[in-house]
């Protein structure tokens, strides 16, 4: 699909208070796995990127990231190229959340979240990077709070379930107080009630000016985003709010499926037809 074909303006700037991709290439290995996307993610907005398997999620996620270099086109991290960032002003402003994130099981909730804010190594014998303030406590407090994660943050995480650790990871991110908070699968493996919980909390972090930017299978969880990003074999084939993205023609194109769609009060609802 060529730039002019798209059913969304594409700026000619990044604007400020986003995380931009501009007409962006990516290889992964020797695949062209991103091919020319035009994706602006904003601060307190909650956005979802879907697509069928090896459309390129996950090589966005990470280009956005700066883990992988762009063939050609730009990522822009509020106006600026994301390639004129500092390591560490890059990894203050932007958190990820990776697929099945793992955690150092012998190590207790409290000590995992504080890795968050990238100080105070000491605690596991490496040299530290700053000195430990009253901030980075306050931080991992706040953290350990929103995410419900304080009533056992003296476990060791081998000790909890699935959806505790995946709570876990997220006030790990969260404690770094990022500006962006980039997931790739956040609900996988996780059953309905613990998906639904991420999606809260994930919601709340929003509301307070988090930009939010999650790759995303499940399509009705997809339609409680702000705005999607639909991708195709490395393209962007729709992007907008998820009544103007998650239509039948749009599912069809992407993932070959018959679906329905309704509305449920204030909610879509994606229904594949058999
Ligand atoms: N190292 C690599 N070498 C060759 N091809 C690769 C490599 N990494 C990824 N790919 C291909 O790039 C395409 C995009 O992969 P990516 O993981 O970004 O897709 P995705 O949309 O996240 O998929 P999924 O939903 O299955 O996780 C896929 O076709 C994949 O096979």
């Amino acid at each position: 699909m060529r730039r002019e074909e798209l059913n969304f303006p594409v700026p000619a700037t990044a604007p400020p208070d986003t995380l931009a991709a501009i007409n962006l290439h990516v290889q992964a290995g020797t695949f062209p796995a991103v091919r020319g996307v035009d994706a602006v993610f904003g601060v307190g907005r909650f956005s979802a990127v879907i697509g069928p398997n090896g459309a390129g999620k996950s090589t966005l996620l990470r280009a956005l990231l700066g883990l992988n270099s762009p063939e050609s086109g730009a990522v822009y991290l509020f106006g600026r190229p994301l390639g004129s960032w500092s390591r560490p002003e890059r990894s203050q402003a932007l958190a990820y959340l990776a697929q099945g994130e793992g955690l150092p099981d012998a190590t207790r909730v409290r000590d995992v979240v504080a890795l968050g804010r990238g100080a105070g190594d000491w605690r596991f014998g490496l040299l530290p990077t700053r000195p430990w303030t009253e901030d980075d406590e306050a931080a991992v407090d706040s953290a350990l709070n929103r995410t419900d994660t304080r009533r056992f943050e003296a476990r060791k995480v081998s000790e909890l379930s699935g959806g505790e650790r995946q709570r876990v990871a997220l006030a790990r991110a969260l404690a770094g107080q990022p500006r962006f908070l980039l997931l790739d699968e956040p609900t996988n493996h996780l059953d309905l009630a613990y998906a639904l919980e991420v999606m809260r909390y994930l919601r709340c972090e929003v509301a307070g000016g988090l930009g939010v930017v999650a790759v995303l299978h499940d399509l009705n969880l997809a339609a409680r985003a702000d705005w999607l990003l639909l991708l195709h074999a490395g393209q962007v084939l729709a992007a907008g709010p998820p009544d103007e993205v998650l239509t039948p023609r749009n599912l069809l194109a992407a993932y070959g499926v018959h679906a329905r769609v309704v509305r449920d009060a204030d909610r879509l609802l994606v229904i594949p037809e058999d």
